[in-house]
């Protein structure tokens, strides 16, 4: 035991006495050393550092087929494999200069990437490799983000400690623009408006404008208003934020939902002209927002109590991010244009109307595509003269191009629909009829009275 003893208390000081030639060689080493390091460390000031996880994304996803050690992960399920590269030490090459990346682990588990370069290439990596390191990484980011669907907690909830403002779900819709019936000029617009507003980065800064964009997308119900939402945010990987304003009580509150939501994310509020009650009641409404303006406070406990208000809500996202340079879009949706408020719509404020209206025939053509892979089919000409004629939802149209069981083939499921068709057909042209009869029936009586 002594003799144990003895054994470890000599390897101990030899350990200690060799990590002190060791620390003494590093330094000396490193004084004549050409060669410059700079520290990434995963926390800064107990701050997370974002340029630490953009720096991993970057190396992760750097030439994959050549490392050996790999990791792979699925964060989404509509998207591939990802693959990582899982190696201590990486070397990159920029402008024909040799860097290296090592990554260490400290005693409490944080992790701090070191960047180590000859020091004549020092303008280079400080001035512009970094800053292209980090982009890159975001930019990656951004790409492989897992989109999320967010549902704001009725205000009441967030006093108790684990409800916060906003419960989210992994966002996995389908829905794209490939599939979405509608007029393809139409959406060739709609597309363009929303890659320039993604893309405008330089041009918003340029303008001087902040990054917002507002659709209000109108129409019946099931037209594909919803279905376009998830359409945009699997186009541009944004989040969604989908806010029930009847959850919350005042102004207040909805700013600071608003201000919890995170950058390049949809902000949706469904049927707005439903949960807001923009026709009766203004009166009050208004002149609580105007005092809130005013005074650029609440006033007392009564006015607590008021509602939140669409044009409040229209201010608030215009102040918020006029002061950061976050994107964001905000889509209105709507089954009746003629109940909003035409000062709460107005252009600027949303930026691009967008009407989806009952089925047409090239909307058709697009579902039929779509569910039964047909370009064309000797029924199509019946139903472009019937579907001209009658008012029909592309809901209600994929409904009968919907394979129900295997017997039915494509064959049925068109005769399927050109039956739904002539149906209700008939009954639109009874109901104008009904009310033709009702209107000259008013004037008969009319015309009775006056004798
Ligand atoms: N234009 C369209 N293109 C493709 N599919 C559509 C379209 N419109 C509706 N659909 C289909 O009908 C279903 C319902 O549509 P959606 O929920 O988008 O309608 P909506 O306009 O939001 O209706 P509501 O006004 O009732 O909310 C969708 O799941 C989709 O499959
Ligand atoms: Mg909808």
């Amino acid at each position: 035991n002594h003799l144990n003893i003895a054994i470890k208390e000599f390897l101990i000081s030899t350990i200690q006495q060799l990590s002190f030639f060791q620390k003494f060689s590093d330094r000396f080493i490193n004084f004549f050393s050409p060669y410059v390091e700079i520290n990434f460390s995963q926390y800064e000031d107990y701050q997370f550092n974002h340029a630490f996880s953009a720096i991993e994304t970057y190396l992760g996803a750097k030439e994959t087929d050549k490392a050996k050690h790999l990791r792979a992960s699925q964060v989404r399920e509509s998207k591939g494999l990802v693959l990582k590269r899982d190696e201590a030490k990486v070397r990159d090459e920029y402008e024909g200069v040799n860097i290296w990346w090592e990554i260490e682990t400290d005693s409490n588990g944080y992790r701090t990437f070191k960047l180590t370069f000859h020091r004549r290439s020092r303008d280079i990596v400080t001035d512009s490799y970094i800053q292209y390191v980090v982009e890159e990484g975001k930019s990656i980011e951004a790409k492989n983000k897992k989109m999320k669907l967010f549902t704001n907690n009725p205000s009441s909830q967030w006093e108790s400690s684990k409800a916060s403002l906003w419960r989210y779900i992994d966002f996995e819709h389908p829905a794209n623009f490939e599939t979405l019936a509608m007029d393809p000029k139409k959406k060739e617009e709609i597309l363009s408006d929303l890659v320039a507003f993604s893309n405008g980065k330089d041009y918003y800064k340029k303008i001087g404008k902040a990054r917002k964009r507002g659709y209000l997308l109108y129409g019946p119900p099931g037209t594909g208003k919803s279905t376009m939402i998830a359409a945009m945010a699997n186009l541009l990987n944004y989040s969604i934020y989908d806010l029930e304003l009847t959850a919350i009580q005042n102004n207040s509150e909805l700013r600071k939902l608003l201000t919890a939501t995170s950058n390049k994310s949809i902000i949706v509020i469904e049927d707005i002209d439903c949960s807001l009650d923009v026709t009766g009641n203004r009166k009050k409404k208004e002149s609580y927002w105007t005092r809130l303006t005013k005074d650029g406070q609440q006033g007392d406990e009564e006015d607590k109590s008021s509602f939140v208000t669409l044009s409040g809500l229209l201010n608030f996202i215009d102040g918020i991010w006029s002061a950061c340079g976050q994107e964001r879009i905000i889509v209105f949706t709507t089954n009746h244009l003629a109940k909003l408020d035409p000062a709460l719509i107005r252009r600027g404020r949303m930026d691009m109307h967008i009407e989806l209206s009952y089925c047409t025939f090239e909307a058709f053509k697009i579902l039929a595509k779509n569910y039964l892979d047909l370009d064309s089919h000797p029924l199509f000409e019946k139903i472009e003269s019937l579907i001209k004629e009658t008012k029909i939802a592309p809901a209600d149209v994929a409904e009968k191009l919907m394979k129900k069981n295997r017997e039915i083939d494509a064959d049925g499921s068109l005769k399927d629909l050109i039956q739904a068709l002539e149906r209700r057909k008939k009954i639109q042209r009874d109901q104008v009829d009904e009310h033709k009869d009702r209107k000259s029936y008013k004037q008969l009586k009319a015309f009775r009275m006056l004798f």
